[in-house]
C-alpha cells in the first residue's frame, strides 16, 4: 500500500538526476525511504569505482554525474555534509 508507505517510512522522491543516478545504481521506482537512497549511492560509487582504492574512505566523483550534483571533485565518507546537503536539494517528500 503505496500510501502506507509513505506516511509510516518517511518516503523521499528524488528529483530526476538523482533519480537516475540511483536507478543507475539498480534502483527500482521513483520514491525511497532515505536509507534506501544512501545504499543505491553507496552501491553506485561502487560500480563506477569512484572510490580510491588504496584510501577507500575518498570518493573522486568529478567529471561524474555525481560530482555534478555534489558540486564537489571528490569528498571524504568521513564527512557527510555535503552530500546531505545534495540531498535537501535533490529531493521532496512523496508523502504529500
Ligand atoms: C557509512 C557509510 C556512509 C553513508 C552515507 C554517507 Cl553520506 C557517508 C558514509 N559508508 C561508509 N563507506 C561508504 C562507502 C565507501 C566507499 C564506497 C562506497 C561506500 C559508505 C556509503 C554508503 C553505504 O551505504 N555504506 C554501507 C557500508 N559500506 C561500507 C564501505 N564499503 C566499501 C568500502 C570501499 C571498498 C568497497 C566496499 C561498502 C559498504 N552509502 C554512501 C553514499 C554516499 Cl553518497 C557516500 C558514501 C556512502
Amino acid at each position: 500500500m503505496p500510501g502506507q508507505r509513505a506516511f509510516s517510512q518517511g518516503t523521499v522522491r528524488p528529483k530526476l538526476p538523482l533519480l537516475k543516478i540511483l536507478q543507475a545504481a539498480g534502483a527500482q521506482g521513483e520514491t525511497f525511504t532515505l536509507k534506501e537512497v544512501m545504499h543505491h549511492l553507496g552501491q553506485y560509487i561502487m560500480v563506477k569505482q569512484l572510490y580510491d582504492k588504496r584510501q577507500q574512505h575518498m570518493v573522486y566523483c568529478g567529471g561524474d554525474q555525481l560530482g555534478e550534483l555534489l558540486g564537489l571533485e571528490s569528498f571524504s565518507v568521513k564527512d557527510p555534509s555535503p552530500v546531505y546537503e545534495m540531498l535537501k536539494r535533490n529531493l521532496t517528500s512523496a508523502a504529500m
